[in-house]
């Protein structure tokens, strides 16, 4: 990432300076550079460690930022992590679904699938959208539809599909690779060997299945206690975390952490990505980097401001929930201080799991929703509801943007030179019919 911010609460996105240099007027013309900083993203970054902007953002604004952890701070790596989830799915699929064994020695690509597909489960197709909702690719397992079976199925209905859930389900985090992958073998599966998958499984059970032996994978420790084992090999270390974090705190922000995961989690994920440590040297010094924590916040539900979710406060040596009012630990019968071990314990920064967005903004001291900026990575979980309901300034990690990025730059000579052909075809093709039309 690259942005420049000063103590006294002076910050900026500085670099809109690819954005714009990217991004072309209609007619081919090269906008003129709009820069934020007085140096004008002189000292540049990577192209894939910039950070673009579709508005513009006054950082003087913000007085608190936030993180969601997986996949935001913490970038899986999906050939060993996706992969696991994709064996672990497998492997329940066999012992408690009654598929067959063979699955056992079926392979992972895991690049073959891309977040913002849309499964459709009842078909057993995979679809690529456009933005206005028409289909423009669909596969059906790993066989293309003809145009003609394509136009047959999704183009034709008066009424127009919403391509949502139940029949449809969106592979819109990085998580969901996995299950689509699969997904898609064993439909060409199912379709190749009929009588060898559980009988009365059509598709869109097995996309049921598939959904549930994923979702176990998450919630019995199938995935974490690798991950937890060896994290090195299944996260990506990045060593801008903890400085980016110093420089938001020395900029007198707030920061904090909303994560899904659970404390146990979270505490071995924060102490590889901030100290480099593993399961047995894990400690609490990564705390020091944030105000507040919240595990277990069952995003999106904790922004919806009427949910009365309870916030726990975390003991975090031993993992204890204890019951609060708003945030004030409550005293227990028969102990009328039980907030003194933990207020020494963590006088920096505090841990809670669940709550709502009211028990964030309190704990921060927030008036104004539009003061916040939080960066996650799930467009529907983290993004929009917290965006267009709450008012949060937002900002969404798009890993696959980096190597779009760089094709989009490496290639600008020839997406030039193709606009100025295009242009001169128009330009003939008018010419032709003028002359067409004065011969009539
Ligand atoms: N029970 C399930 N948990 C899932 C699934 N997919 C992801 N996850 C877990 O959610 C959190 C994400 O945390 P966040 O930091 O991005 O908020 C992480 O613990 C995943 O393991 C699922 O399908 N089922
Ligand atoms: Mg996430």
């Amino acid at each position: 990432m690259s942005y420049k911010m000063d103590k006294g609460q002076k910050a900026v996105l500085a670099d809109q300076r690819l954005s714009s240099e990217l991004m072309e007027s209609r007619d081919g013309v090269q906008e003129p550079c709009i820069w934020s900083s007085p140096e004008g993203g002189k000292d540049e970054a990577e192209l894939g460690k910039r950070i673009f902007c579709n508005r513009s953002l006054n950082m003087r604004n913000i007085i608190a930022v936030g993180f969601d952890m997986d996949y935001t701070l913490a970038q899986y790596k999906p050939e060993t992590f996706e992969k696991l989830a994709y064996e672990g799915t497998i492997e329940k699929l066999v012992s408690n679904l009654g598929y067959p064994e063979e699955l056992l020695g079926w392979t992972f690509n895991w690049k073959y699938m891309v977040r913002g597909l849309v499964v459709d489960k009842k078909r057993g197709n995979i679809l690529k959208m456009d933005r206005h909702k028409y289909v423009k690719v669909a596969y059906h397992g790993f066989r293309e539809l003809t145009k003609e079976e394509k136009v047959g199925t999704y183009g034709n209905t008066l009424i127009r599909d919403a391509f949502d859930e139940p029949d449809y389900a969106l592979i819109d985090t990085l998580f969901s690779l996995a299950e689509a992958y699969l997904f898609s073998q064993l439909v060409d599966y199912m379709d190749k060997n009929p009588g060898r998958v559980p009988a009365r499984v059509d598709y869109a059970r097995m996309y049921k299945d598939v959904r549930s032996a994923v979702d176990m994978c998450h919630r019995d420790g199938t995935l974490k206690q690798m991950v937890a084992k060896d994290p090195i090999k299944y996260i990506n270390e990045d060593k801008s975390i903890v400085p980016l974090l110093k420089m938001l705190r020395d900029s007198r922000r707030a920061t904090f952490l909303v994560t899904n995961s659970l404390w146990d989690y979270t505490n071995i994920v924060m102490n590889f990505l901030c100290e480099s440590r593993t399961l047995d040297a894990c400690n609490f010094d990564w705390l020091q980097y944030f105000d507040v924590v919240i595990t277990g916040s069952a995003k999106p539900g904790f922004f919806h401001e009427e949910s009365n979710a309870n916030l726990f406060e975390v003991e975090p040596e031993s993992g204890k929930l204890i019951n609060t009012d708003n945030g004030t630990p409550m005293a227990q019968v028969g102990n009328t201080s039980p907030s003194i071990t933990l207020k020494k314990q963590n006088e920096r920064c505090r841990v809670f799991q669940g709550g709502t967005v009211r028990h964030l903004h309190k704990l921060l001291s927030i008036g104004s929703s539009s003061q916040v900026l939080y960066v996650g990575d799930h467009i529907y979980g983290d993004i929009l509801r917290s965006k267009k309901v709450l008012g949060w300034r937002t900002m969404l990690v798009v890993p696959e943007l980096e190597a779009e990025v760089k094709l989009l730059w490496e290639l600008r000579d020839s997406r030039k030179a193709l606009q100025l052909m295009r242009s001169d075809r128009d330009h003939i093709e008018d010419q032709i019919h003028r002359l067409r039309w004065s011969l009539e």
